[in-house]
Formats: structure tokens, sequence, C-alpha cells
């Protein structure tokens, strides 16, 4: 069941009768407004139906059936009953979950104007403040065109090839001497190497080692869930918007305080890193980022931004952390579980950069369109194991019809990336690692994953060049340099990495649990790393 904090208060302290008293009333008057709803329900003249879904509950819907953790798998799997377009209603709230590839293409994409926005919070977006982050920002607010400009310019290939190429060898090179040093350490590794980089792009921050002592990252890695937290537990004030005038210091107002604190670490993990790239700036102006592009004008001098202007430079600069470290973080660490069980893909891509790079030298942006069969294994393992396998909530901005159903104006809608990329038809033998699917003649007609696996419509994926030439370099180089194995036993038994392997839940997932070994090349080419 999922959580219902708005009625239980803060661990520890005392339950007055009092105080219990006002909570059953809150609930009892809570419930009486929804008396109205039902009725309305029941005498509205009938309209087409929504799509189907599991069956529901009186008042509560489907609230008991919300999965809470690896909503992809069963989501795909209520697909097998209900088909490829499905809703929940959660109390009076209607979720519509989309499992297949022609679904999520006619409205994600070819409706874009009406599937774009992201669902309104009162808890997550108003009393927490979060509105004002791209995440959760509405495609009807008027800045939602300029965060996404300002991205999408930001982050494209120009600049991931261009002006941010320094940021991405630096860190591979970091990342490759962290494997040579100690390869049981890939996790922290890959954490420093993806947020790394994006405090640099973003700011010109350079984190300082060992990562998890870093000032920012502990300060973004600690809001980890705080967003969750707010949509994902039941709080009334969602229902019943006047609720947000209960002052804080009401006793049953928990839902209140719990916002509060919540803000707190929302903004400080934005409004920190701003200040320290502002001043940072004044006395100190470093190479390319994504602010100081912003910040400064064309001859150099600090741009007079508005303050509108600075403040959607601190949201989009605070999005690229949060947008871009654990997803690119978790689509190498697959990388690395599927190459260190699959020695003939491993000798393949080291026969294909060896032809192309030789054994002299780091691979660059330049090689990558002449290495097909490594751009092949890349995108086979995030069809594999996309890493944000629900992708993020859309929501509607009006009403619609889709092929009979009715899906109301506000719906939330959910693309299960996961079910997409492992539906047999589009990708037969889905759970099979097989990056030749996507070579060849018969290549040539299999639907690219990236269509998917970066989201959809006005709200893909901004970072998605960034992410594939960061994947690339780190990918490329690995295999230049090492080869991968099983980790083995005590008795010098392989253990197979897929035993035993768990995924992380939430909206970014990542394999967990697994381990393996490299063995340089050669120690010339290990020798390439100090060059
Ligand atoms: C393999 C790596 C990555 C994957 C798989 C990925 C996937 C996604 C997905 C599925 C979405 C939701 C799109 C939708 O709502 O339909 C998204 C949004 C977003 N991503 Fe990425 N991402 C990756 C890397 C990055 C990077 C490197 C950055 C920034 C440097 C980034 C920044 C963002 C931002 C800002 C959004 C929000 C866009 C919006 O709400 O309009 N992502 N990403």
């Amino acid at each position: 069941m999922i959580n219902l904090p708005t009625s239980s208060p803060p661990p520890g302290s005392p339950s007055l009768p009092l105080s219990v008293m006002l909570r059953a009333s809150t609930t009892s008057i809570a419930l009486l407004a929804l008396v109205p709803v039902v009725v309305w329900r029941l005498l509205k003249p009938k309209q087409l139906p929504l799509p189907p879904g599991p069956p529901r509950r009186f008042l509560t819907g489907n609230l008991h059936q919300v999965p809470k953790v690896k909503q992809w798998l069963v989501y795909a799997d209520w697909a097998k009953t209900y088909g490829p377009i499905m809703s929940l209603k959660i109390l009076n709230r209607t979720t519509i979950i989309i499992t297949s590839a022609k679904v999520a293409t006619d409205l994600l994409e070819a409706r874009a104007n009406i599937y774009s926005s992201r669902p309104f919070s009162w808890m997550l977006s108003r009393l927490a403040g979060n509105e004002n982050a791209i995440f959760s920002l509405l495609s009807t607010d008027s800045r939602f065109p300029k965060y996404r400009r300002m991205l999408v310019a930001g982050l494209n290939k120009r600049a991931a090839t261009g002006k941010y190429r320094p940021v991405l060898e630096g860190a591979v090179r970091r990342f490759l001497k962290g494997i040579a040093a100690n390869a049981d350490d890939y996790l922290t590794l890959l954490n420093s190497f993806s947020g790394g980089i994006s405090l640099k792009i973003a700011y010109g921050y350079d984190v300082q080692e060992p990562i998890e002592n870093d000032y920012f990252v502990k300060l973004i890695e600690n809001a980890e869930g705080t967003a969750p937290s707010l949509v994902q537990n039941i709080f009334f004030v969602e229902f019943f918007p006047w609720l947000r005038f209960v002052p804080a210091w009401f006793p049953t107002a928990y839902f209140q305080r719990f916002a509060a604190a919540k803000k707190k670490i929302l903004d400080a993990m934005v409004y920190e890193p701003n200040a320290w790239a502002k001043k940072n700036l004044e006395t100190n102006p470093t190479e390319a980022s994504y602010y100081s592009e912003h910040y400064f004008a064309e001859d150099g001098t600090p741009a007079n931004l508005s303050k509108e202007d600075a403040a959607n430079l601190m949201w989009t600069a605070g999005a690229i952390y949060t947008g871009g470290a654990h997803t690119t973080s978790s689509g190498l660490t697959t990388l690395l579980l599927l190459l260190s069980c699959n020695p003939a893909v491993q000798a393949r891509i080291q026969a294909e950069l060896d032809s192309v790079v030789g054994s002299e030298r780091l691979v660059n942006s330049d090689d990558r369109a002449s290495l097909p069969y490594l751009a092949a294994v890349i995108k086979e393992a995030l069809r594999w194991a996309p890493p944000a396998p629900n992708g993020l909530r859309h929501a509607t901005t009006q009403d619609d019809i889709y092929e009979g159903y009715f899906i109301p104006k506000h719906a939330i809608v959910m693309c299960d990336i996961w079910a997409i990329t492992h539906d047999p038809e589009m990708y037969p033998d889905p759970f099979t690692f097989n990056p030749d699917r996507f070579l060849g003649e018969s290549g040539k007609q299999q639907r690219d994953p990236y269509d998917f696996v970066f989201g959809f419509g006005r709200r893909v994926c901004p970072g998605r060049p960034l992410a594939e030439e960061s994947i690339f370099l780190t990918i490329s180089n690995l295999l230049a340099i090492f080869t991968l194995t099983p980790a083995v036993d005590e008795d010098g038994r392989e253990i197979d990495p897929m035993v035993g392997l768990d995924w992380r839940t939430g909206f970014v997932t990542q394999a967990q649990g697994f381990k393996f070994c490299v063995t340089p090349r050669s120690a010339d080419r290990l020798a390439i790393l100090e060059a």
C-alpha cells in the first residue's frame, strides 16, 4: 500500500488524543467531499470509456495496485491482459500507461501539442517549489520553450564534440586510470565520471576526490528520493487543494512541514551551485561551461542578465546533473556487465578499434563514425536495459480521444520504455543481447531504440548528444586498453555476472551486484594513459 503521510505524525512525535481526533476529522471531511464527485460521475451523460486496466475499487480506484518497485516489469505484464494502452484511477486521477511503440508514437510524438506537459503536484510543484525545474515545468508555462532552447543548444553534438571535448577526454582518462588501479571500485568511478562531467559542464566546477565527499555531489546525492517522496505518497492536498492554506503549525498540517523540509533540500541543490558559479566567474573566468556561456556577453564582459534570464539559467544549469549523472552511469554499468560476459563481442570491438585507430593513441570523437560495430553494441545495451525504463511522466493539456478511448485533460501519461524495447515483434528474442540486430541490410529496417530510450516529443532528452558521446568515448577507450573478464571465486572459477544480478528501482535503474576483472592488453597500451 502507498503511504499516507498526511494522516501520519512525524516519526517519534507523541500521539495526542486531540491530534488523533483532528486527523480523523480531516479524513472524514476529505471523504465527505468526495461524495459530490461520485454523484456527478453516476449522473453525468455517458462518454467514451477510458482505456482498459485492472479492476478498480470504489473511491480509491487502483490505489492498492500501484507497483512500488520495478514498475516497468509490472506494466509490461499487465499489458498482456489489457493491451498497449491502459488506464489506472488513483482516487480521482487518471493515469494512462503506454507499452507499445505505436501508441507512444501516435500520442507522445504525433500529438505532442497535447501530450508534452508534466503532471502538476501541489506538494512537489508548489509547496516544495519545484515547478521551476524543467522536470516539473508545465508545457503551457511561457518559460518552457526558453528552457528547452537553452538546454538543446547548450548540450548539442557540436558542444559535446567541440568545446566540451577536453572535459570528456579528461574524465575518460581519469576513469580508466581508476579502473586500472581497482576495477572493483567501478561504481564509484562511474559516479565520479558522470557526476564530474555534469558539474564541470554545467558550472565549470571540478569535483573533489573522493567524489562521495564532494560538497556539491553530497548536496545533490542527498536530495535523491526527495522529489519521488513528494509524488509517490498520497497527500490529501492533491485532491483538496484548499488544504494548502492550512498553516504549517496546525496539528494536522504535517504535509506542510514535510513539503517545507523537502523544499530546503531541493532549493539548495540548485541555488548553491548557482551562487558558486557566479562568484567563481566574477573572479576567475574558466574554460567553457554551460553557465559561463550564458553569463558572459560576446565581448567577454558579464551579460546584464534580467532577473528572469538569471533564474532561467539557474534552473536549466541545475537540470544537468540531475538529468545526466545517473542515466549516463547506468548505461555504462550495463555495458560493463554485458562486455565482461561476452568475450566474442569484445574481441570484435577490439578488432574494429585496432583497424581504425591503431594501438598508439586514445580513441577520440572523430573516430566515432568509423566504428559501426561499437555503435551497434552501445545501442543494443541501451535497448536491453534502458536507463530510465519508465521514462518521465507526461501530462495532457486537453481532452483527447484515441482508438475509441477517452483520455482526459490533466491525465498523467507514463510510457513503459522497457516494455517497448522488449517487444518481441519489434526486437525478436528481446532478452538476448545481440548487437548484430542493428547491422547489415536487416539492421537498416530495425527501429532505432534511441527513438524510445531518450523519451518523446517536446520532452525528448536534451542531453542525448552528450550522453552518446560520453558513453562512446568511455567504452571505446576502455576496450582499446583493457580486456574485461568475469571475476573469479576463491577456487579460480569464473563467477557468472548475471547470477545474483539485481536492478536498482526508481526513475533511473542500474545493474547491481556484479564484479569483473580488467587486464591491460599490453604495457604499451596502458602507457598511453600517462602520455
Ligand atoms: C544514457 C543517458 C540518458 C538517458 C537514457 C536519458 C533519458 C531521458 C528520458 C527518458 C527523459 C524523459 C523524456 C520524456 O519526458 O519523454 C529525459 C529527460 C531529460 N534529460 Fe536525459 N537521459 C540521459 C542523459 C542525459 C544527460 C547527459 C543530460 C544532461 C546533461 C540529460 C538531461 C535531461 C533533462 C534536462 C531532461 C528533462 C527534459 C524535459 O523535461 O523537457 N539527460 N532523459
